[in-house]
């Protein structure tokens, strides 16, 4: 929702969080949707205006917005409450769902019902003031995120913290696994008012990759901006003279790897897989030349002259790199340390302590990446990503197989492809053994959106299930698979959820609609 009352978000990545969910059941294929019922969206709601600062957009709450007003609040809000309009990801954790973004603040939903529940403030059970959307899960669903604490005790710093998917009986007493979070390991920022900005992070079996790019928040002008009147983006800057800096840091010790392994500028947004091989990690990150993706997303730029003004100035490159976990003591300075038969990305040795990282290109135009989970940390073949040609809106969904570099495209006429899930096979064998699920939204008026279900070794459709909606594109989502449906039922009972075969009329935001599959 990009307006409220009168007053209209100046940001994509503003608007108030809309959920949406398929339910694949004998056959048949139900919709429905839901605003997130924030307290952010409750308050805007109340006062019919915007009263809550996203990314790109600042508010007031009381309307008077005078220089001495805003001087006074500024006082009592050094930095304003952040957001819980939480419209990026879902997060899984023990048998709970969050709907997350990227401050400190998530929302526990229920799946079956996409009700609003309980706000959760991460602040409660780590120190974190900001924490990505993306986090890792190992193979029992325990939780590894990280997050930015920032100018806490004097210092900045980035914490990866876990967050475990079951508590044992006698600590449970009705508790959240939130409470047993615990702080895995600090990496101190470089800067105490300048700490990178990061979406996601990387992970192997015994490593995690977190990159300090040059795109940076400024505290200072994070700290001034209620009173300046400005957005959060605009406290954000890339630095094209800087380099980013590659921490590895080892889960078994807990310790950063010592040696300073560093790039180019660059600015990621999206890893896609990490592994370890032949005595090196490997990691697979979508990158841009600039930070100039964000600023596609202003709403003014999409609204008129769309395909003028957000127009691609730096396309989104799949890049792999390779880090040395050794950096051999007899190496010449200049050497290229590393072996491995699967990528063309060198590390070259400057000092003993001291290694840059030139990656691999493997594809161009691509974004919203996903593998087959499994895979996660280990080496693995497939890329699934939406395919983005001239414009930050993706056209086609496509699988880039890094073994062949080659890749097959999903694409039709007026269709806006959202990010493809691939869901496993079950038995599966192969990494490609199972479909991909994109929703799907479309330009043309006479066409209704669907969801999409593709095989995904062959990219050939198996089928769609075409829902009479109003439907928007979306961010990122979570396949749960049937064996958690301990509240099915319960759902089932409830009359909101029908399979409409048939169903037209117009669509409600809280209500559901679908239609069958073909
Ligand atoms: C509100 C808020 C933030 C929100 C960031 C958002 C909402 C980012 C969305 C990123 C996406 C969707 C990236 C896709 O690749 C910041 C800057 C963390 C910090 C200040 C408060
Ligand atoms: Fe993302």
């Amino acid at each position: 929702m990009h307006t409220v009352g009168d007053s209209r978000y100046n940001h994509w990545f503003d608007g108030l969080a809309l959920l949406h969910s398929f339910t694949i059941r004998d056959g048949e294929v139900y919709y429905r949707s839901k605003y997130l019922k924030s307290d952010t969206y409750n308050a805007n709601v109340e006062a019919n205006r915007i009263v809550v600062s996203e990314f790109g957009t600042m508010a007031y709450p009381d309307p008077c917005k005078n220089i001495f007003s805003k001087a006074f609040s500024y006082l009592s809000h050094t930095i304003p409450d952040f957001t819980d309009n939480c419209l990026i990801n879902i997060m899984r954790c023990g048998e709970d769902f969050y709907a997350t973004t990227e401050t400190n603040y998530m929302r526990r939903i229920n799946p079956q019902t996409l009700e609003t529940l309980e706000k959760v403030d991460y602040r409660k059970y780590v120190a974190i003031n900001l924490a990505t959307a993306h986090p890792h899960y190992d193979e029992a669903g325990n939780v590894l995120n990280m997050g930015t604490s920032i100018v806490d005790k004097g210092r900045t710093k980035y914490v990866i913290f876990k967050i475990p998917a079951t508590v044992p009986e006698a600590n449970r007493k009705g508790k959240s696994p939130l409470k047993h979070t615990e702080v895995f390991c600090s990496i101190p920022s470089r800067s105490l008012l300048s700490p990178s900005y990061y979406h996601s992070f990387g992970v192997t079996q015994n490593y995690v990759v977190f990159l300090e790019q040059p795109f940076r928040l400024d505290i200072l002008k994070m700290a001034t901006a209620y009173m300046r009147g400005v957005s959060w983006a605009s406290c954000m800057a890339f630095h094209r003279e800087d380099k980013t800096h590659i921490h590895i840091i080892d889960q078994r010790t807990r310790k950063p790897v010592p040696t300073r392994f560093y790039t180019d500028a660059m600015v990621v947004f999206h890893h896609v897989n990490a592994y370890e091989e032949g005595g090196c990690i490997v990691f697979d990150v979508i990158t841009y030349k600039d930070s100039s993706l964000y600023d596609l997303f202003y709403l003014a730029n999409l609204n008129q002259d769309f395909e003028e003004n957000s127009r691609l100035t730096s396309v989104p490159t799949l890049r792999r790199f390779a880090v040395p976990l050794h950096v051999d003591g007899n190496a010449e300075v200049g050497t290229n340390l590393i072996k491995v038969a699967s990528t063309t990305a060198t590390a070259l040795k400057e000092r003993d302590d001291q290694v840059y990282c030139q990656p691999e290109l493997l594809l161009e135009g691509l974004e919203l990446p996903q593998i087959n989970y499994t895979h996660n940390g280990k080496p693995y073949r497939y890329v699934f990503a939406a395919g983005v040609q001239w414009s930050p809106i993706p056209t086609q969904i496509l699988k880039y197989d890094t073994l062949t570099k080659s890749s097959l495209r999903w694409g039709e006429e007026s269709c806006w492809p959202a990010e493809p899930l691939f869901v496993p096979a079950p038995g599966a064998k192969d990494e490609d053994d199972g479909v991909i699920l994109s929703a799907i939204v479309s330009t043309d008026p006479q066409k209704l959106p669907f969801l999409l279900i593709l095989d995904a070794k062959s990219f050939t459709e198996l089928a769609r299930a075409s829902l009479a909606v109003e439907m928007h594109l979306d961010l990122h989502g979570l396949f749960i698979p049937d064996a958690d449906g301990a509240a099915r039922n319960q759902a089932t009972s409830e009359t909101e959820q029908a399979p409409a075969s048939g169903c037209q009329g117009p669509h409600r935001p809280d209500g559901a609609g679908g239609l069958g599959l073909p």
